[in-house]
């Protein structure tokens, strides 16, 4: 279907273009085609004497439709090469005898943005979100930002920019020179438009990005900055080509000339969409949406209640990082424990968190005061009377948290939601002493909270669609990606996690090295192999949250001294100094000959009398197997279970609560590149050689039976929402 853009002419001349694809104005051939259209019809009006490219609703244009990307589906707009790129954008829009200008409000991403690109100027909102995310998709900008970007802001940031798929605001933009000008948004159009009458009258320059070099380094400069971002991705990406093949064609642009550059980006483009990485990267990006749909709720037209107020309680490890988080997002926060000297020492370490923060860059001593401001310790719970939401965070004993829930009931307002920040014990068992189960559930936050985007919503089969709502729009605000999980003695993703650790320590414990299972597991494209992981959580919190899963499951669990035995010697971790690896003072790890004495230690505790010849021998991919599978396994209980909504929110909450590569798409959509016959085979092996740790679940054999992979949705989660 055509006709996506609207043409207005005004009285001054002007020619509005709009792009009018609601909600996002989303890029499509048939979009880029009504462009033409519009703007070719807008070129040989003689009344028309400048035109200014918007979207319509405040909203410039989030890009193309990611759908069309990605195997088959890409394969249906394929059209001729280089056409939009080059024969529209580049031979229609930016050598137009009439000067364009862009006026970009709202998103501008990919697509979007290139278009706003190759306009004579670009006036935005402060609050645009301007950014060349293809990468993201396992792809390159393909309306010609590999070339004009750096031309814009300089090769540097503009690898920055497209490397990292940056999103910059409008005021960033600014100061980059990537905008003219900003304006309010009811100026922006009538801003745009004087510009544009200004180009035509001298009065401003007309500038085509294509052929400026002003903002570009020499060639010396370039080849250098080319270089180095190259041996950046190799480190950081090695199993990915396309961050690769974008930095070439930059790098050829800028040897060549922008021209032949685009030539090559087109190419690139049309191989790349066509990629198992852009499939892959793609399927995330929509389960990341899915995410926080559920369909019951959805069809309720619940609004979020404005959450102003947080209390959290119990002065931890835990507590002290939520509550910076909670007033990093500027929310009220009471931080409540029941020992001064506790709250002092929780105090202090919201205060170093911040300090933290100031140090690296990250916030100014300005900010840090007026987070701080928003922070109040207690010691009771008089002030508890107007808060919206309690985050209970104490230890994990299950009478102390059930005490606590019974305090809130009589102390909070009636609407104020009760959460625990849970991992070991059923939320309805905290909950089970009060009158107010409807307002009751779990918020799990990771270990590592600032930087985990994960967070858990808990809900039981009393938890309101109104506290749903409400914690789903928490976490949204919290920057975090939340996921709806029902109660399950907390073990959710945690148990995919512990599960991953626990058969890497069985794995050490039998034999094979350390350093090489994490290796092979970092090579694979996890963040950080296991072992650098325990390190990284810290061996304490490992072990409180590894307990109650081996007490409460011993079967799917594997008990070692491993970790004890470190402990004992005051290894606890990268805050140590000391763990699986010895770290320097700036936090650099490197692996310590001394382990195997903590190895032998663990075998003679576990009587485990000989090194597996057999496992010391595993090829890399069989590591990656037999670490990964039993993650899988876990997964595909919760699952079944219907402990999650769908099977892809499992692939979000391995990406971002493991570190699993977004661009394998997640450990159960990992799986189809095995199929569920293979994985169940080689489960039944481990399980007959190493214990019943192994064992596939039921679902995954009731698929492998049928020859049915893990992904395919042919039976109806059972999950309660
Ligand atoms: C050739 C070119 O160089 C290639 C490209 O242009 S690649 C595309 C680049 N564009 C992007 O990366 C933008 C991605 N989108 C976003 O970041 C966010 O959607 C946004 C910030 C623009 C808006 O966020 P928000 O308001 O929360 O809306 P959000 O829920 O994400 O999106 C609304 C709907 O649009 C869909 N959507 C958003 N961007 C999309 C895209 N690029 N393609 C397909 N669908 C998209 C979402 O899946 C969602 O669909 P649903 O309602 O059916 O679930």
């Amino acid at each position: 279907m055509l006709g996506r853009t609207t043409v207005e002419v005004r009285a001054d001349g002007v020619a509005v273009v709009t792009i009018n694809n609601p909600p996002l104005n989303l890029l499509s051939v048939d979009v880029i085609l009504s462009l033409k259209e519009s703007i070719e019809g807008a070129l040989i009006r003689d009344d028309v004497k400048a035109i200014v490219v918007t979207g319509s609703r405040g909203k410039f244009s989030a890009g193309f439709d990611v759908t069309a990307f990605g195997g088959s589906q890409g394969k249906k707009t394929k059209m001729e090469l280089g056409f939009m790129s080059i024969q529209i954008v580049t031979d229609t829009l930016e050598a137009a005898r009439k000067p364009f200008v862009a006026a970009i409000e709202g998103p501008a991403f990919g697509g979007g943005l290139e278009i706003a690109l190759a306009c004579h100027a670009r006036i935005s909102t402060s609050s645009a979100q301007l950014g060349l995310t293809e990468l993201q998709y396992g792809i390159l900008p393909g309306l010609g930002g590999t070339q004009r970007l750096p031309r814009l802001v300089g090769l540097s940031k503009a690898l920055e920019m497209i490397l990292m798929s940056k999103r910059v605001e409008g005021k960033e933009a600014r100061t980059l020179s990537l905008v003219d000008a900003i304006a309010p948004a009811d100026k922006l159009l009538e801003l745009a438009c004087q510009w544009a009458l200004d180009i035509v009258e001298c009065r401003r320059p007309w500038m085509i990005s294509l052929y400026r070099t002003d903002k570009l380094e020499t060639l010396a400069e370039a080849r250098a900055i080319l270089n180095s971002a190259r041996l950046e991705v190799q480190r950081q990406n090695p199993n990915v080509v396309h961050p690769l093949v974008c930095i070439d064609v930059i790098g050829q642009g800028i040897v060549s000339g922008p021209r032949k550059a685009l030539w090559k980006e087109a190419e690139a483009l049309q191989e790349l969409r066509q990629s198992s990485t852009c499939r892959s990267l793609v399927h995330v990006f929509f389960a990341q949406r899915q995410i926080i749909k559920i369909p019951v709720i959805s069809k309720m037209n619940l609004l979020p209640r404005k959450i102003v107020k947080v209390a959290v309680v119990g002065g931890g490890l835990m507590s002290s990082e939520i509550a910076t988080m909670l007033i990093l997002s500027n929310y009220q926060v009471i931080l409540k424990e029941t020992n001064k000297k506790h709250l002092i020492d929780a105090i202090s370490r919201v205060k170093e968190n911040l300090q933290n923060r100031v140090k690296n860059g990250r916030a100014t001593q300005e900010g840090l005061e007026k987070s701080l401001s928003l922070l109040e310790g207690v010691l009771d719970y008089d002030k508890f009377k107007d808060v919206d939401l309690v985050i209970e965070a104490e230890s994990e004993s299950l009478s102390l948290k059930q005490e606590i829930f019974s305090n809130l009931e009589k102390c909070c307002p009636l609407h104020c939601i009760f959460t625990s920040n849970i991992s070991t014990f059923s939320v309805k068992l905290v909950g089970e002493r009060t009158k107010s189960q409807h307002r009751i559930a779990g918020i799990h936050f990771f270990c590592l909270s600032p930087v985990m985007p994960l967070m858990e919503i808990v809900h039981t089969e009393c938890t309101s669609p109104q506290v749903i709502v409400d914690l789903i729009d928490f976490g949204r605000k919290m920057r975090k990606t939340p996921i709806m999980v029902s109660d399950r003695k907390g073990y959710t993703v945690n148990s995919m996690l512990l599960t991953y650790l626990h058969v890497a320590i069985l794995l050490a414990e039998r034999g094979v090295d350390v350093y090489r299972i994490d290796q092979v597991l970092k090579s694979f494209g996890m963040q950080v192999g296991p072992f650098r992981m325990l390190d990284v959580v810290g061996l304490q919190v490992f072990v409180v949250i590894s307990k109650k899963f081996v007490e409460s499951l011993p079967d799917r669990s594997y008990k070692s001294q491993l970790i004890p035995s470190l402990q004992q010697d005051n290894r606890k971790g990268e805050r140590s100094g000391k763990g699986f690896y010895n770290y320097d003072n700036c936090g650099k790890a490197s692996p310590d000959p001394k382990l195997s004495r903590y190895m032998k230690t663990a075998r003679d505790a576990s009587n485990v009398t000989f090194i597996d010849s057999e496992l010391t021998k595993l090829s890399d991919s069989e590591i990656v197997e037999m670490i990964l599978f039993p993650a899988l396994n876990e997964a595909c209980r919760m699952i079944s279970d219907g402990v999650v909504i769908r099977s892809s929110d499992l692939d979000v909450a391995s990406v971002l609560g493991m570190g699993f590569p977004a661009y394998r798409g997640g450990i159960i959509y990992w799986s189809d590149s095995f199929g569920s016959t293979y994985i169940c085979s080689r489960l039944e092996k481990w399980s007959k050689e190493y214990g019943v740790f192994f064992r596939p679940c039921d679902y995954i054999m009731e698929r492998s039976a049928k020859s049915i992979s893990l992904t395919s949705e042919t039976r109806q989660a059972k999950s309660q929402l």
